[in-house]
């Protein structure tokens, strides 16, 4: 680790390369932190829905719309859209999903 820096090295001593790397990881940083917020933002909206839904007497997942997620990010990302549904899925179940089984 430098000292400089929570960031490890980037593994290279050419300086212009390592440049090149610490400007390309800020911006990984910056996408990472996106990601995150995302990432919790539709967990928080997903798990609104399911509650609204119960609460009105309805069920707590809708498979149909959960195929057609999925095959939104196959389409989108290729094949391992279908795993990356699967766990965003899965996280906007949330506390109403049950037992978690990992
Ligand atoms: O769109 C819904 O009806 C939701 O409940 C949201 C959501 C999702 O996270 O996208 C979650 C559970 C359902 O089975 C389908 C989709």
């Amino acid at each position: 680790m430098s000292p400089a820096t929570d960031s490890p090295e980037t593994g290279t001593d050419q300086p212009a390369a390592s440049d090149r790397i610490s400007a390309l990881r800020r911006r990984i940083d910056e996408i990472d932190g996106q990601i995150i917020a995302l990432w919790q933002e539709r967990a928080a909206a997903s798990q609104e829905v399911g509650a609204t839904r119960i609460a009105s007497g309805g069920t707590r997942l809708v498979l149909s719309r959960e195929r057609v997620i999925m095959e939104r990010y196959r389409e989108g990302m290729g094949p391992d859209g279908t795993q990356v549904a699967l766990l965003i899925l899965r996280a906007g179940r949330g506390p109403l999903g049950g037992v978690d089984a990992s």
